[in-house]
């Protein structure tokens, strides 16, 4: 059979290949939020791990554009507290980890699973990320995945534990072919650790302060230890708490990386009052960009860093950085429904020769910036924001952006380094000008945005603020893009310093 395929007629999240048809994709007025990442490839990473992550949007950057999880709230029940935590049920807007609209049982989040894999065809990892530990609600999640399995036996599957009960279900996860673990990780110190948990649930017991922590200590290092045995993949969560455990991080970084995870993902607290957290309550802050990546920058020699991390609520569906939850609650879900594979076979298909043709330019690009650079001292890297919609190129209109992907480039090459949210549910804004407003404040230290389209309005008023907003390289890949505008700009540096 011989098919012509484009990313965008299996789903218009995806990242169509002509630039036709991305105009007319644009046209339509697609508003989900963007993916993100910098290419990543195998480099000296094994086959078999290899394979485990390729397809991963959590543990590999350059996958993310192009791959989707799902969360099931299969597994409300959780055996610690932590400052930070609220797991609301029945809410439908508020983004962060531990919400979800609906709790479901592991034989509603199965015909979940199928309806959404027949829709979205980026679809390739399953998740139970709580609302409570998905390891201390062990049976649940076990049964979820033995469901799935049956139906979709080439989703990945990945849960995400406080690690307090991990050391006893090491064997289960093995089983039950979970290559991916996320153990939430804090604190080394027990005196730390006591500010972030005021109490546990262990041995039929409460504890609380110091020995708590301690207890929660040893369990986590024991099983993180156990899976790195069993050669499951680790990722650690660490939520960056100024003042609290944002100086000891490095020493977890430190720690982690020496027993072997994988990957470390080092997050900002989010914390409002109105979130009924205790955090939120007496008034703790969150990071700010800035105090985030200086943390990042400081360990990423050390363990693998997650960059890209959404903070995902526990019912979240899509491409990173999009839910598209909402269009999958249960009472959309027909009570008898069959798997189709059509369009997740169609849709890898694509995306192989997108990946390969992604990774070819950029090459190409980096090796032309290092040819051009006249840079003889150390330079100091730009960073350009872009608005994307996935596919891993620049191709969302400036307006409909709730999130930009920052990227740096020097004429080493162009990197990924974070995301920054823009939206007006995020940060309190309201209406058009305050929305503006708030863009150029989560722009900071940001030189140029690049966009498909842009309002001549927007653009002004950001000209303004000394951010020009350039829909030149409109569905252009993100890493040629950024690349080609640098070398715009040492061109034009040059021509000065020469005239
Ligand atoms: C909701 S938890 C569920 C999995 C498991 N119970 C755990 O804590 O690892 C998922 C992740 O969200 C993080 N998280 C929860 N509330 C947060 C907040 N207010 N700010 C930042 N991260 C948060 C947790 O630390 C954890 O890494
Ligand atoms: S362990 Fe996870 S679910 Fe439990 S309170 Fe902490 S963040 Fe929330
Ligand atoms: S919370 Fe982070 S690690 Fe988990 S699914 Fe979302 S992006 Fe991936």
């Amino acid at each position: 059979m011989s098919q012509i395929i484009s990313l965008d007629s299996i789903s218009p999240l995806g990242s169509p290949v002509t630039v036709a048809d991305m105009r007319a994709e644009m046209d339509k007025g697609g508003c989900s939020s963007s993916s993100c990442g910098s290419s990543d490839a195998q480099g000296d990473l094994p086959d078999h791990i290899w394979d485990k992550i390729k397809d991963h949007p959590c543990y590999s950057e350059e996958a993310h554009h192009y791959f989707a999880r799902m969360h099931v709230a299969v597994a409300p029940a959780c055996n610690i507290q932590c400052n930070y935590c609220n797991r609301k049920y029945d809410c439908a807007n508020e983004s962060r980890p531990g919400v979800v609209s609906e709790r479901l049982t592991p034989e509603d989040a199965a015909r979940k699973v199928i309806a959404v894999a027949n829709e979205v065809p980026q679809l390739s990892v399953l998740g139970v990320a709580g609302p409570g530990d998905a390891v201390y609600d062990w049976r649940k999640t076990a049964k979820t995945f033995e469901l799935v399995e049956k139906k979709l036996p080439d989703i990945k599957f990945c849960i995400s534990t406080n690690g307090l009960a991990l050391p006893d279900y090491v064997d289960d996860i093995a089983q039950h072919n979970i290559d991916h673990v996320t153990i939430t990780f804090n604190a080394l110190d027990p005196e730390i650790g006591a500010q972030i948990y005021p109490w546990i649930y262990y041995q039929g017991k409460r504890w609380t302060g110091r020995d708590a922590a301690q207890i929660l200590l040893e369990r986590q290092l024991e099983g993180l230890d156990a899976l790195v045995k069993k050669g499951i993949l680790v990722k650690i969560n660490s939520v960056m708490i100024p003042g609290v455990n944002d100086q000891h991080l490095a020493e977890v970084n430190a720690e982690v990386k020496k027993r072997g995870a994988f990957l470390h993902n080092i997050m900002p607290l989010i914390s409002d009052a109105a979130h009924g957290t205790h955090f939120g309550l007496i008034g703790q802050r969150g990071p700010s960009a800035a105090e985030l990546k200086s943390l990042q920058d400081k360990v990423s020699d050390g363990t693998k860093l997650m960059k890209h991390c959404r903070q995902c609520r526990a019912d979240a569906v899509g491409l990173l950085g999009e839910d598209r939850g909402q269009e999958f609650t249960m009472d959309k879900i027909a009570a008898d429904i069959d798997y189709n594979p059509e369009k997740r076979d169609l849709y890898r298909q694509v995306v192989e020769k997108e990946r390969e043709d992604r990774r070819r330019a950029t090459a190409e690009m980096e090796a032309q910036l290092a040819v051009n650079s006249v840079s003889t001292v150390a330079e100091q890297p730009m960073l350009v924001a872009i608005a994307t919609k996935g596919g891993g190129r620049v191709n969302q209109h400036f307006g409909h952006a709730t999130e930009f992907q920052i990227y740096e480039v020097d004429s080493h090459g162009v990197r990924f380094s974070g995301h920054r949210r823009a939206d007006n549910y995020c940060v309190g804004g309201y209406g058009e000008d305050d929305r503006l407003d708030i863009i150029i404040k989560a722009l900071e230290g940001v030189s140029a945005v690049l966009c498909a389209k842009v309002g001549d309005c927007p653009k002004d008023t950001l000209a303004q603020a000394g951010i020009p907003v350039l829909d030149d390289y409109a569905f252009e890949y993100i890493e040629t893009s950024v690349g080609a505008w640098y070398a715009a700009q040492m061109a034009c540096g040059q021509e000065k310093a020469t005239a």
